[in-house]
């Protein structure tokens, strides 16, 4: 079943092409990883995909929900743990956690129950307590992708989950993300081209606001004769050519 598909998905900022007519399908439970190099368009994609900005033209559905005509629906069914690490700073990670569950609708029995099960699942427990501004950057991201994986979304959005962490919390996250793989269905985007490979089902790579290549790791590598993943990416990302249809 598909769970996303986009259809000339576009977004033009005065003189500037964010997304260019993008046409992609991604699988229920799929992994997809978004990459590109900066200012390619991952960003405003995952934006539009989760109704924070409108499509200049074209259009996307999630669950079959279009993004321009029935926003809230795919609200209904989406998070999104953003760029910008989204916690409440003065609020411990429980009631980060509860605070959540309080915005979705959760009776208080029920979001003590989830928040006590995502504590445990993301190993939350021994800083349960502590106010998210003094977590550490890794743990601040743990709780912000907890905080958006309580409301059992059908769709989760990762915004680069990684970035500016040590390999160590990166690692951490990663085995969290797969965890959380064929479950629902995840979005990411990501500079980091070993966390591509490394998690994602297919991978799509996009630049100056165009999709110039979809499909594994495996197979971006054999599209770009390239003897590495980094070669792939250099490479794919290199021109205005078009590799998706090849
Ligand atoms: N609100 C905005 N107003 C004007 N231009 C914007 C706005 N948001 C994004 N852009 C432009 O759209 C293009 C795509 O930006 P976007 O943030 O989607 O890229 P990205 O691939 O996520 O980049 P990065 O890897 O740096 O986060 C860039 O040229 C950017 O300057």
């Amino acid at each position: 079943m598909t769970a996303i598909e986009t259809k000339g998905l576009s977004k033009t900022y005065k003189a500037t092409r964010a997304v260019e007519d993008l046409n992609l399908t991604i699988e229920n439970g799929e992994l997809f990883a978004l990459l590109g190099v900066n200012g390619a368009g991952k960003t405003t994609t995952i934006k539009m995909l989760s109704c924070i900005i409108k499509p200049s033209s074209g259009d996307a559905t999630l669950m079959g929900n279009s993004v321009v005509t029935s926003p809230l629906k795919v609200k209904e069914i989406i998070n999104v743990s953003p760029q910008e690490t989204a916690v409440a700073p003065n609020l411990s990670v429980r009631e980060n956690l509860e605070l959540m569950c309080g915005i979705y609708g959760y009776d208080s029995k029920t979001a003590r129950e989830k928040t006590d099960k995502t504590i445990k699942d993301f190993s939350l427990s021994e800083i349960e307590k502590s106010r998210a501004r003094i977590l550490s950057g890794g743990w601040q991201r743990r709780l912000s992708i907890a905080m958006a994986i309580i409301t059992e979304p059908e769709i989760l959005f990762l915004d680069e989950p990684t970035l500016g962490l040590d390999v160590l919390a990166r690692r951490e996250l990663w085995r969290i993300i797969e965890k959380m793989k064929g479950k629902i269905t995840i979005v990411l985007t990501t500079h980091y081209l070993e966390e591509a490979e490394a998690l994602a089902d297919r991978i799509a790579i996009m630049s100056r606001g165009k999709l110039v290549a979809i499909g594994t790791a495996g197979e971006l590598k054999t599209l770009a004769n390239a003897g590495n993943f980094e070669d792939a990416f250099v490479a794919l990302c290199g021109g205005e050519k078009t590799y998706e249809n090849e």
